[in-house]
């Protein structure tokens, strides 16, 4: 597809990532570091989309008191910066990068206080973006004030326009987006283990168990399901391959935006008209390659590539 991809953030976020040597709930930590880097699923997608070459554009609601961080990372990347502002500051999320038991754990704060005005301009907004770039990555979570239908909103309306919606969210957001007619659904979603379980209502525990619930949704009438399972890789279904695509374990700076990578890696390849297995590579690939900094940033497309012909693809 020609035009730059489009990401849509309703909920975007500064992300201050802490990092330590062994974090103890309920004691005195003492940090290493803290580094701070403008967030949000659809702006980490897109910045990973702009360090690939990608030409790309970001909206979304924006808070007016705190945007420089954004505009800075807009500005330094080409990102084309269409994002509504709203009154307020856009909430500052907190990353514990734990270099000792290489985990990550996150606290997401609810967001702006907006109000469905904003974002039935948005609605208005995107009539006119989708002229210049048809596919439309829409991510990440609600701001406080929206109603859990919101994505559903957005994504009839988007294909009302003709464009190509890739959807990641999580919980009830997710299921009302998943519960729309066929003619509202996304033609894409990238969920993780515990969003499909969220949508399915049980556990998925197996692989299979996963597959299962990824055809389920992909025979609804969604055209490619991506399913992120953390270090064991990821699972995509479409119409006619389950594929698991994985690389040896990793031992991440930072697990924060490697599911936002995927999904760049996977956009990026399927507007390029690659095949289920070039997609699953590439997805992959930028995946593990964000985990070795902190922030959506990508090393050069040479080192991506190269990981890309290492990922092991599994015909399931
Ligand atoms: N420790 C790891 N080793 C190797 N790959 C990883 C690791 N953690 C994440 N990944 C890769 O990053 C992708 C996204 O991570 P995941 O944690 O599943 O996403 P999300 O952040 O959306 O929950 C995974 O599908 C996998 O390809
Ligand atoms: O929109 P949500 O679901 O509240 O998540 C926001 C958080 O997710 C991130 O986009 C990272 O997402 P992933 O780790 O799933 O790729 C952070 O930048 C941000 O703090």
């Amino acid at each position: 597809m020609s035009g730059p991809v489009i990401t849509v953030t309703l909920n975007p976020a500064i992300d201050q990532t802490v990092t330590l040597d062994g974090l103890y709930p309920g004691s005195v930590n003492l940090a290493k570091s803290v580094t701070s880097n403008a967030g949000g699923k659809g702006v980490n997608v897109a910045s990973c989309l702009a360090d690939w070459g990608t030409p790309v554009l970001a909206t979304g609601l924006l808070g007016k008191s705190n945007s420089e961080p954004f505009e800075t990372l807009f500005e330094a990347k080409g990102i084309l910066d269409r994002f509504l502002r709203v009154p307020g500051s856009t909430r500052v999320n907190i990353k514990i990068a734990d270099t000792c038991r290489n985990e990550t754990t996150d606290i997401n704060l609810p967001g702006l206080d907006v109000d469905e005005e904003d974002l039935d301009r948005l609605m208005e907004r995107l009539g006119d973006l989708t002229e210049l770039g048809r596919d439309v990555v829409l991510a990440g979570s609600l701001p406080a004030g929206l109603p859990a239908d919101s994505h559903a909103r957005v994504i009839a309306r988007l294909n009302q326009f003709g464009a190509r919606v890739l959807l990641d969210t999580s919980g009830a957001p997710l299921v009302a987006a998943l519960a729309a007619p066929r003619e509202a659904l996304p033609a894409c979603i990238k969920p993780n283990r515990h969003e499909l379980e969220q949508w399915a209502g049980r556990p998925l525990p197996t692989l299979d168990d996963v597959v299962s619930a990824a055809f389920e949704l992909q025979q609804r009438g969604i055209e490619k399901v991506a399913v992120s399972l953390g270090e064991d890789g990821a699972l995509f279904v479409d119409g006619k391959s389950a594929l698991l695509a994985s690389l040896p374990v990793i031992n991440a700076v930072s697990t924060v935006g490697a599911g936002d990578a995927l999904v760049a890696g996977l956009i990026s390849a399927w507007r390029s008209g690659a095949d289920a297995e070039g997609i699953a590579r590439r997805a992959v690939a930028f995946a593990a390659a964000k985990l070795g900094r902190i922030g959506p940033h990508l090393p050069d497309a040479t080192e991506v590539i190269n990981l890309g012909e290492t990922v092991t693809i599994q015909k399931l």
